[in-house]
């Protein structure tokens, strides 16, 4: 289990308390003990803490003083280290403290039971002669014997490197995690970046489990031949993303090729229509008009570091394909990729697109996407010197996990947005369509664990539920694997895939990533179907109320809103993911046909 609470402690300078209240920790200590290096001072301007709960640190201080600093300083928690009397504690919560009792590990256990009446927390700590801040670990095995109910958080010289083994603390009283000199300049100056890193690499290992389940969903279902590749990826990617040179690349990638930030839009027409505050993140900005540019970025600067020359990749609607080839094209590496006939058909500038950037395109006969993948998976068991580039959050582990993390950025800057036009950072809804699920996994990512935040996904229904033509996965779905991983798909009952439909080229894939099946089963999202029609309706009505013509993939989203029951004031956020100019062909012809049908 990944826990989400981060408590910093042991910040002595104003300025930098405030930069450290920016990464909104849960908490933030400041320690009241004159020995300690990171003493805060004698008078100093608490007020300006800005987030957090304040935690104050007290060591062998009497009650007096403590409930002076609390009061003086409004602070929230007493953090008390010393070998304090079951009666001093009692004292303290008689006046209304919020303790947090330090442990220091290596007394025994039962200690501790004297304390939990009074106590809203436990710390355990490094045993030292210092009382705390000492950087050193204790053996965390030891934690396997705490019984209690009290909460804890584990402490005493935890650094970046402990994100893995943090994961691995499996007790179900663990609450958090207390941060102080592995991250520090010097004593009582702590070092901003190593902490957003630390942070980074926390949400980074979030959801997914070591095998690359969620929940029952996921894991590596491929033929013996793909493993030596998967193994590689496997084993290399999470130390090649959380490097500071490949993060720095990939951030000045996305910054000044891409053009994110992407903007966060409100939308007055549509908020008034369905009485509700309603913005737009504008994925369909990005460089190559969709989000599937921010994955692309990612995994083939993954590759060159793998060593690769040449990348392969499958396309539906041709967004991923051109979003491969043009990253392909900066880096300077080969670009093979895989189409569904039928998609090159209707996709015909995207293939354009593709060639003129260099890439290679491999018609795959009478198919759409899921044949692509297929194809491209074949390619890849002869051809293990290539990288594979999946465009969603699909495929073997680590796939889903990876290319969900390359597209957390939207919802990175959907908190930051927020917060700066609404002051609140997360929504009441979150819509985003699904196909195999990757600008959902992106949008969904960092609000997951919010659960006042309702998340929607817009199936494909095609001509309709009832009808053999739709793409609706969780609706008609059952689990089965399809393309390496354990997920829900549309199978006959020979375990055969069934071709599904919809009229965007992107959604018409006959499965949803892992991490979505894992959603759905939990009900921690909506899975709601939109018709061709009414994802039409959906984009013309964008169209002419804000000025914006979204790809018919984003348009199944639009049409969700009339199927919410919105309040007034009520924040709902949608994911753009792409711009419809791709499928122009398709809304006129089919808004023709609707008017002969008409007359
Ligand atoms: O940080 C100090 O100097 C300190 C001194 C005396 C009592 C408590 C102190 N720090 C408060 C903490 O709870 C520390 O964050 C905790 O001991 C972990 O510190 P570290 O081992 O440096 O990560």
């Amino acid at each position: 289990m990944i826990t989400n609470k981060v408590k910093i402690c042991g910040m002595k300078h104003p300025q930098n308390i405030n930069s450290i209240s920016l990464l909104n920790p849960d908490f933030i200590g400041v320690i009241f003990y004159p020995y300690s290096p990171r003493f805060i001072g004698i008078s100093f301007p608490i007020e300006i803490f800005t987030t957090g709960k304040k935690v104050g640190v007290f060591v062998k201080n009497s009650i007096e003083n403590i409930l002076k600093k609390i009061q003086k300083y409004a602070i929230e928690f007493g953090q008390i280290h010393g070998d304090e009397s079951i009666e001093f504690c009692e004292e303290l919560y008689k006046n209304n403290v919020s303790i947090i009792k330090v442990i220091r590990v290596n007394e025994a256990f039962s200690v501790i039971q004297k304390y939990t009446n009074y106590s809203l927390y436990i710390l355990f700590d490094t045993h030292c002669k210092e009382f705390g801040g000492s950087g050193r670990k204790f053996s965390w095995e030891k934690i396997s014997e705490y019984a209690f109910d009290t909460k804890f958080l584990l402490s005493g010289g935890i650094g970046i490197k402990d994100v893995e083994s943090i994961k691995n603390v499996f007790h179900t009283k663990f609450f958090g995690i207390d941060l102080n000199s592995k991250f520090e300049i010097e004593p009582g100056n702590k070092n901003r970046d190593e902490l957003k890193r630390f942070y980074h690499k926390k949400k980074f290992m979030k959801f997914v489990d070591t095998k690359g389940f969620y929940g029952e969903f996921g894991g590596t279902f491929i033929p013996e031949m793909l493993w030596p590749n998967i193994k590689e990826l496997e084993n290399n990617y999470p130390k090649i993303i959380m490097e500071k040179k490949f993060q720095y690349t990939l951030q000045s990638l996305l910054k000044d090729f891409v053009g994110r930030p992407t903007p966060l839009f409100y939308c007055e027409e549509l908020s008034k229509k369905y009485e509700a505050k309603i913005y737009l993140k504008r994925e369909d900005l990005n460089h190559t008009g969709a989000h599937k540019i921010n994955n692309t970025v990612g995994q083939a600067l993954l590759a060159k570091k793998l060593g690769k020359k040449k990348i392969i990749a499958e396309t539906g609607a041709g967004q991923h394909g051109v979003a491969t080839a043009t990253v392909c094209a900066i880096l300077n590496m080969d670009c093979i990729v895989f189409m569904g006939d039928t998609d090159i058909q209707r996709q015909a500038i995207n293939v354009d697109r593709m060639k003129m950037l260099g890439a290679t395109i491999i018609p795959v006969k009478t198919g759409t996407l899921k044949d692509a993948v297929n194809e491209a998976l074949r390619y890849w068991i002869d051809n293990p010197e290539s990288y594979y580039l999946i465009g969603s959050v699909v495929g073997p582990h680590p796939y889903p996990h990876i290319v969900s993390f390359f597209q957390s950025i939207i919802s990175e800057e959907i908190q930051q947005q927020l917060k700066e036009k609404e002051g609140c950072e997360y929504p009441d809804y979150l819509i985003a369509s699904v196909g195999g699920g990757s600008n959902a996994a992106g949008a969904f990512y960092h609000f997951l664990d919010n659960l006042s935040v309702k998340l929607i996904a817009a199936e494909a229904a095609g001509l309709g539920l009832k009808t053999n033509k739709t793409a609706s996965s969780t609706f008609h779905g059952s689990k089965g694997v399809l393309h390496g991983s354990l997920t829900l798909l549309m199978q006959d009952e020979y375990g055969q895939i069934i071709e599904p439909y919809s009229i965007s080229a992107g959604l018409d894939y006959p499965g949803i990533g892992p991490m979505h099946s894992h959603l759905f089963y939990t009900n921690r999202a909506q899975f709601i179907s939109i018709t061709d029609d009414e994802a039409i309706q959906a984009g013309y009505e964008l169209s002419f109320l804000q000025g914006i013509i979204p790809a018919i993939e984003s348009a199944h989203s639009i049409a969700i809103l009339p199927k919410l029951n919105l309040k007034n004031n009520e924040v709902v956020v949608l994911n753009l993911s792409g711009r419809g100019e791709k499928d122009m062909d398709s809304y006129i012809n089919y808004m023709n046909l609707y008017h002969e049908h008409d007359r």
